[in-house]
């Protein structure tokens, strides 16, 4: 043996520091059901055997004799051991120190830092927690030493890994007669409390309830050297007709392929004919996964090609139906070439594009037939389906009538665009919206009081992507959209709901002059002062000039450096508001010009205040606060 190959023999080695803490956590327990350790080890070996599947297209040799791919849950109930045998892929050496001793799964960071937060706040986290698989290191919930053993196809060199979890695992050389021929043993030493785990009836119970469908046979061996009975049979559920698949079938398929617990809220089963030949099963979660907002918006889709797994990150549907989960299984691309070229085959262009209309329509359909049911998955997807908005020309009108809002009439409720339009009011021209940082604090916006007054409802958008479609949206029905705090507000020509029909009042002379002493004082702080027809009840707010950005929107580009100077605001005065026209009166009657000029600045900074902005300059403002206080008391 080599200096170097005996270095390789045999090896102690400390995990990486993320997988230390998930074993922490794991065998600390969070999970308060430990089943799913199993369902996660029969899925690792399924994805082994389809993996071989693949590989075996262009190297038949690797199955050679054995060309049924088979998963063997091996018990030993006196010596308290599980073990689940595949005849897969298998892991060399390296392989095995990659894949068992690091992290490689963003959704897993995600969980750890979901329960580390849970922790924290002592909060009822595992009701969470529990939603989510987190693979090979459940195992250490149930299990105080692991031995995985493992033979790559093709090869004549066998590797057994080994740890207790607790911080460090060895790996070492195996004789070829420990491993299996091909594949991979996991073996599982029971703890005490778990040695259930080794019983038969315990195994067929979990297998039935969480992977009776993986697309692989699965046999259990109940003791050594008993005969294999088959526990599933490994026939592929999308290949069955939807009329003989029960819901609850579905709803166990579903849950091993996206490695969530609940029910999916909707199932989407269709087997395409004519130009592409294709299946689709796909679901939307019951709730969000974890990774929902990972920058890397990957899918999560299978991709087949006649019952052989291709992938299983294809890239099926677009960014914005990231959370959808299941597989494509496709008669018509070729097999026989690269996992690449499958990928950018224009069969799969052509099947992506159908898929991805179909999703659309089955979501609209639900809207249709069951609207708690739909409102229910926008509650969970909606920011993310609204990125759609703005990337998917072609199907934005698809997705704006999917899509609901908060708005000052829904009273907490979804509304849709087609309802908006319906109720608009009189002479309205546009709709309008108010986007900003969380809806309960837009309600109480001033910008919306003009608008409340005239019965016209406002869409509250306090997702971030919001600022971002909303300006490239070219309208609904023939509306644009409108901000409410951009522009002058062109409202006179619709009616106020409670009093009779009149125009606003003449702005006086009065007000009219104060108006333009506020402009000239502020000077080069705004681009403009003007009278406002959108308040009704407070004195003063900040919009946006007429061709600008809305407000929010500049905010986020000039946060993310993409807008070097912000444009100045327009300040708007209530001309019907009493301290606008006692001061306007005041100044007539000849005030001190400095009272007025405070009276003047604070307007202005009450007015960012509003806007959720400090004073311009905090101390004046206090300062210039305490003089007109100490003057209204005498
Ligand atoms: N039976 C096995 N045969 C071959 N490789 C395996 C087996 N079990 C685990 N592995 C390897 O170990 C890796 C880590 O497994 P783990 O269950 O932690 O996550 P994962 O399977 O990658 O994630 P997911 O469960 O989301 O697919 C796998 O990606 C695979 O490369």
């Amino acid at each position: 043996m080599s200096v170097e190959n005996q270095a390789r023999a045999e090896e102690s080695r400390a995990f990486e520091a993320d997988v230390a803490k998930l074993l922490h956590l794991m065998v600390h327990s969070v999970y308060s059901d430990k089943d799913v350790f199993l369902r996660e080890l029969i899925s690792n070996a399924a994805d082994a055997c389809e993996k071989l599947r693949y590989e075996a297209i262009a190297r038949p040799e690797l199955t050679g004799e054995d060309p049924k791919p088979q998963i063997r849950i091996e018990l030993d109930k006196d010596k308290g051991l599980v073990s689940i045998v595949d005849n897969g892929i298998g892991m060399s050496r390296d392989e095995m120190v990659d894949a068992l001793g690091t992290i490689a799964r963003s959704g897993t960071k995600a969980f750890m830092e979901q329960i580390e937060a849970a922790r924290a706040a002592e909060a009822e986290g595992t009701q969470l927690i529990g939603q989510f698989g987190v693979g090979f290191y459940s195992s250490f919930m149930v299990a105080d030493r692991v031995d995985v053993v493992s033979r790559r196809a093709g090869t004549d060199e066998a590797t057994l890994w080994s740890s207790d979890g607790k911080g460090t695992y060895s790996i070492a050389p195996a004789a070829l007669e420990d491993a299996p021929a091909r594949g991979t043993r996991v073996t599982l030493h029971l703890m005490d409390d778990a040695r259930d785990y080794a019983e038969r009836f315990t195994v067929q119970r979990i297998v039935k309830a969480q992977s009776g469908h993986v697309p692989v046979p699965i046999v259990l061996v109940e003791a050594p050297g008993a005969e294999p009975a088959e526990i599933a049979d490994g026939a592929a559920l999308w290949t069955r007709p939807k009329a003989e698949i029960k819901p609850e079938e579905y709803a166990d398929f579903y849950r091993s392929v996206a490695g969530q617990f609940d029910d999916p809220a909707l199932t989407i089963h269709v087997r395409a004919e004519g130009r592409q030949e294709y299946t689709l099963l796909a679901f939307v979660p019951g709730s969000r996964p974890l990774d929902l907002f990972e920058p890397a918006r990957k899918g999560r889709m299978k991709l087949y090609v006649r019952r052989v797994l291709i992938t299983d990150e294809a890239e099926i549907l677009p960014g914005y139906l990231r959370f959808v989960r299941g597989l494509i299984d496709s008669a018509d691309l070729p097999l026989n070439v690269s996992r690449e070229m499958i990928q950018e085959s224009p069969i799969l262009a052509a099947i992506r594009k159908a898929v991805t209309g179909r999703v659309l329509s089955e979501l609209e359909k639900l809207a249709g037939s069951d609207a708690a049911a739909y409102e229910k998955i926008w509650d969970s997807f909606g920011a993310v389906l609204k990125e759609g908005l703005y990337e998917d020309f072609e199907r934005r009108d698809a997705l704006l009538g999917l899509a609901r809002f908060k708005t000052t009439a829904a009273k907490g409720g979804w509304r849709s665009l087609k309802d908006y339009v319906a109720g608009h009011r009189e002479n309205q021209t546009a709709i309008y919206y108010l986007a900003g940082e969380d809806a309960a604090r837009l309600d109480a916006s001033p910008h919306l009081e003009g608008f409340r007054a005239r019965g016209i409802e406002v869409l509250l958008l306090s997702d971030p992507v919001d600022s971002f479609w909303v300006t490239s949206a070219l309208g609904f029905d023939g509306k644009p959209f409108k901000s409410v705090t951009q522009g002058a507000a062109d409202l006179a020509e619709i009616p106020l709901v409670d009093k009779p029909a009149e125009a606003s009042p003449e702005t006086t002379a009065a007000v009219a002059g104060f108006i333009g002493f506020v402009k000239q004082t502020l000077g080069e702080a705004v681009a403009d002062v003007r009278a406002s027809e959108r308040l009704t009840d407070s004195a003063v707010c900040l919009v946006a000039p007429d061709h600008g950005p809305d407000r929010r929107l500049e905010k986020i580009l000039a946060g993310a450096g993409r807008l070097d100077a912000t444009q100045k605001p327009v300040l708007e005065v209530n001309p019907r508001h009493a301290v606008v026209t006692r001061l306007a009166a005041a100044r007539e009657a000849g005030a001190e010009p400095a009272f007025v000029e405070d009276a003047a600045r604070l307007l202005f900074d009450e007015a960012r205040i509003l806007d959720g902005e400090p004073p311009v300059d905090p101390r004046a403002f206090a300062e210039r606060l305490a003089r007109v206080m100490a003057k209204g008391l005498g």
